[in-house]
């Protein structure tokens, strides 16, 4: 039988730990503040921007949020950029990804103060990544670490397959597992022979972006899967596929009119591996966690 790696539990044991330096921190001055942008309608950042309101009204963390139209501009955005840049009560600004195709990505990054871009985003704290020096660190990879740490999982000296090479996900988690020791391979939708590749894998990471694309064939017995994909899927084929026509998982789905998947199949995944991470219930809440440490370290270091 396979360990599910519970996110709720271990999202809970970090938030606890947070807690009494939040209330320092708003005995020795004020509340860590978090303000997060979100340009038009993603419906991943929108479950994401819901929960991360909640988990910020549980811990006492200030939270705003700015929601712009899918029509702004570069120079709108960067303005409000530069009022959040100034005010002191801010310690974390997130932009939700991915932003507008009109609006200019990079700059928008570029333009957050690096001692205030929880999400790890800024080029500075992209380059402190790869050099292994202290910043803010993304926030989906950094919650993998945090799952396989308190998991008792040591990646060193494993063989680590991401699928995924996105500069918010698949990019900081080879990074990650790297400076912990793994021996990485990264993958993408060139990949030659993915599944044998991934068969290969004692620590799998699945961060694509496709509903439980990653079947028995990719996953290797035993190995310790960490699926990072949210997908939503409402075709009825593609349900019956994914539940393998379990009668009570299709009629939750008749009734919701979708699934929330993630990228490995969830009936091979629990089946095939020592360990894995749930969807929902497992790496998303993780991210929400660390966004709220980065956000709290921020405060630390503004309080010196
Ligand atoms: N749980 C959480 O907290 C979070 C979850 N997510 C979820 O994780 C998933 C990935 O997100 P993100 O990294 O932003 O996605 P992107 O779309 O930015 O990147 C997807 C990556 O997967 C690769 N890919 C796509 N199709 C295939 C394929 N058929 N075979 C192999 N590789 C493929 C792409 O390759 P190429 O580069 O060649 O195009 C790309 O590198 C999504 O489901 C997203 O919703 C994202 C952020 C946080
Ligand atoms: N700048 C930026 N940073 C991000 O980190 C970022 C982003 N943009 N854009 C969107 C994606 C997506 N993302 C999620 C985080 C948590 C959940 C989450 O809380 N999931 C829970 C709840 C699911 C539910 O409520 O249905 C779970 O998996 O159990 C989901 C999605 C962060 N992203
Ligand atoms: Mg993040």
């Amino acid at each position: 039988m396979a360990r599910i790696l519970d996110g709720k539990v271990i999202n809970q044991q970090i938030l606890d730990e947070l807690k009494p330096r939040i209330a320092h921190l708003t005995s020795a001055r004020r509340a860590p503040g978090l303000v997060v942008i979100l340009v038009g309608n993603d419906p991943a950042s929108e479950i994401y921007v819901r929960n991360k309101v909640k988990t910020c009204l549980e811990l006492g963390v200030h939270s705003e949020e700015i929601r712009l139209p899918d029509t702004t501009t570069t120079a709108e955005l960067l303005a409000h950029i530069e009022t959040l840049n100034q005010r002191p009560a801010i310690d974390g600004i997130l932009v939700q990804m991915p932003l507008p195709k009109q609006v200019d990505s990079r700059a928008v990054l570029l333009a957050i103060r690096p001692d205030k871009d929880v999400d790890g985003f800024h080029p500075f704290n992209v380059g402190q990544l790869v050099a292994n020096a202290p910043a803010p660190r993304s926030c989906t990879p950094a919650g993998v670490m945090e799952i396989l740490r308190r998991s008792g999982i040591d990646p060193a000296g494993s063989d680590a397959v991401v699928v995924g090479r996105s500069d918010i996900v698949g990019k900081p988690m080879a990074m990650l597992l790297l400076h912990a020791h793994a021996t990485v391979t990264i993958c993408h939708s060139k990949t030659q022979n993915l599944p044998e590749v991934c068969k290969r894998a004692q620590i799998l990471v699945a961060a694509i972006g496709r509903p439980a694309m990653l079947t028995a064939e990719y996953i290797r017995p035993g190995a310790v899967v960490i699926d990072v994909g949210m997908n939503r899927v409402s075709s009825r084929p593609e349900a019956e596929r994914i539940t393998r026509g379990d009668a009570e998982k299709l009629a939750r789905f008749e009734k919701r009119g979708s699934l929330l998947v993630g990228d490995v199949h969830p009936l091979d995944m629990a089946e095939l591996s020592e360990a894995y991470t749930p969807v929902p219930g497992g790496v998303g809440l993780l991210t929400i966690a660390m966004l709220m440490s980065n956000t709290v370290q921020s405060a630390e270091h503004r309080l010196k």
